[in-house]
């Protein structure tokens, strides 16, 4: 006998396509019937089997299935609650708003067509969790989901769109540029397309170019970005006037998260003053730190290049006596690159992150790890991201140097390790082979690989059909593998970094080895960046 588990709902059935936003607040019950061992069910939401087959389970219709086992001892109901995410839309400050038909319905039309014409519903939702404990209540967000719509609130005739790349550069911009301009064209028929230079201040201080598919064929076979970028220069109303200026509907901004702050204040702008003009971004950024989204394009062709210099790094040490090699990585907050690109090489001794703090000297600290190491085999391979240890290495606070966008600069971590290693082990008499890499820019000012290139076409596409479905202050990106559309507004509330509690953080200590090197696990008296030469004895000491 099965134990399934019932949405117990309306005796209504929902609609064919409908969000599960709007089904509110739900109690899961559970509920046994001998004839559910023949139904073929799975975990995710869908119609209970038999809806289609009537007569075998009757018994099932109007119902949900939500999950196909459950232990037999548990009864009490769970509650299950969907609040739908609030996406801004033009239809909220706009009464007068037409619609039009998707140029894909148009017999005339030249465009592309997809072969089914499979149009998203606006009831078609995008759920932020499919992993969960049956026991705890949910409070469930749902998204919008990505895609074409049968209806679009634009005449694409007359759309007048501009691009423009903001921040650090990001493998993959080209690519997002090239399919904003091919999908604008091909799939909407939209003509005027214009490419803003130099990031935010090329609004109001440089002259616009005009993008086509022609001029930007083969950009994605390209680093940078063909419009280029910059940091600082948001001027809020500048900028604004500017698109009423030039008669934009549609202002694509690709960025990270300072980037996509300022498009939220551009989008917010725009409804201030009542504009026809939806604001969209796509999230860029090595650093994998955009929270929501399963990740940020252009992180992996940067994990990729990264794994060439930790590959680098093992051979040098590998071939000299004592052989230390530090690889520092990009990642100013969240350890993401220094993590991925050590586990995916196998071969790297220590990784430390912004995320876990570390002491230096001392019993249990790096110092003596590295000694364990060079005993055992004779080598090592440390990768520390730039953002790791500032502690150690931060400037003073009081004179606190920040770039042009507000970003705090970091101290050089990768220096300092690599001389607080140098000279431990000369005072030790030893002879160690110190071995420095740092790519910097080598692994973001590079081409997007072929996973990037694909993941940069989807939001691409994604994007243009969010700005013609009415959306506004929207970013575009994947939720558990399926694209949607999320407020600006909730992707800049948080940075993400990586989550110590998460299996890939154990995955990446099981690779390596290392201990745990944060200050809560150093006995005391051995804590914070002291020196263990000047500390009580230890055995470790007198190795050192
Ligand atoms: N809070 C903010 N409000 C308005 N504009 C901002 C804000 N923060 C940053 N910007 C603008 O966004 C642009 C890019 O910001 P920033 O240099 O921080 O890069 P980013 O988009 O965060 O990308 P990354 O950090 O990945 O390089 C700059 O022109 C900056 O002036
Ligand atoms: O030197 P720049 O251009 O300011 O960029 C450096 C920063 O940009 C990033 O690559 C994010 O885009 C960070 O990892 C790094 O700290
Ligand atoms: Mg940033």
């Amino acid at each position: 006998m099965e134990n399934v588990h019932w949405i117990r709902q309306s005796k209504e059935a929902p609609p064919e396509r409908s969000s599960m936003a709007a089904f509110g607040s739900v109690a899961v019950v559970p509920f046994q019937h001998k004839k559910l061992s023949s139904v073929n069910y799975s975990c995710r939401y869908f119609y209970a089997n038999g809806w289609k087959k009537k007569k075998k389970l009757r018994f099932q219709r109007k119902r949900w299935i939500v999950s196909s086992t459950c232990p037999p001892e548990e009864t009490s109901p769970i509650s299950v609650s969907f609040t739908s995410a609030p996406v801004p839309h033009l239809s909220h400050f706009l009464t007068d708003l037409d619609t039009f038909p998707h140029p894909f319905l148009l017999q005339d039309a030249t465009s592309y067509r997809p072969l089914n014409l499979n149009f998203i519903s606006e009831q078609d939702g995008v759920i932020n969790k499919v992993v969960w404990n049956k026991q705890e209540p949910q409070n469930l967000v749902v998204y919008p989901r990505a895609g074409p719509r049968e209806r679009i609130v634009f005449d694409p005739k007359s759309v007048k769109a501009a691009i423009v790349t903001c921040g650090g550069l990001c493998p993959g911009l080209n690519t997002v540029i090239r399919e904003l301009t091919e999908c604008l064209r091909y799939q909407y028929g939209v003509v005027d397309i214009f490419g803003v230079l130099q990031g935010y201040r090329g609004f109001y201080s440089k002259e616009w170019i005009r993008l086509d598919p022609e001029r930007v064929d083969a950009i994605h076979k390209l680093g940078g970005t063909i419009l280029g970028s910059s940091r600082g220069g948001f001027d809020l109303n500048k900028i604004v006037d500017a698109i009423v200026q030039r008669g934009i509907h549609q202002v694509y901004v690709i960025g990270g998260d300072g980037t996509i702050r300022g498009a939220a204040q551009l989008s917010e702008e725009c409804r201030r003053r009542k504009l026809r003009v939806t604001v969209a971004s796509i999230p860029k950024t090595i650093d994998n730190d955009i929270p929501i989204i399963d990740k940020s394009f252009g992180f992996d062709t940067a994990v990729q290049e990264a794994s060439k210099a930790i590959d680098a790094a093992h051979t040098e040490v590998s071939c000299f006596p004592n052989g230390i090699g530090i690889v520092k990585l990009m990642g100013r907050n969240s350890g993401f690159i220094a993590l991925y690109a050590s586990l995916s090489s196998r071969e790297v001794d220590c990784c430390l992150i912004p995320e876990v703090p570390f002491v230096i000297h001392g019993r249990g600290g790096l110092m003596e790890y590295v000694a364990k190491c060079l005993s055992e085999r004779g080598k090592m391979v440390l990768v520390v991201a730039e953002g790791a240890g500032q502690e150690y290495v931060g400037n003073d606070p009081s004179v606190e140097q920040l770039d042009a966008s507000g970003n705090k600069k970091l101290g050089d971590i990768g220096h300092f390790l690599y001389e607080e290693i140098e000279s431990t082990w000369k005072k030790q008499g030893m002879e160690v082979s110190m071995k420095y890499i740092d790519p910097t820019y080598m692994i973001r000012a590079v081409a997007s690989n072929a996973s990037d290139n694909i993941y940069c076409t989807l939001l691409a596409h994604s994007a243009v059909h969010g700005a013609f479905a009415g959306y506004t202050g929207f970013t575009v990106g994947p939720i558990h593998g399926r694209h949607a559309y999320i407020p600006m507004t909730e992707i800049v509330t948080a940075q993400k970094q990586v989550d110590l509690r998460d299996r890939m953080w154990s995955r990446l200590v099981n690779s390596t080895g290392q201990p745990d090197f944060s200050p809560r696990n150093i006995p005391k008296g051995f804590q914070g960046p002291c020196n263990i030469y000047s500390s009580p004895q230890s055995s470790q000491e007198s190795i050192l």
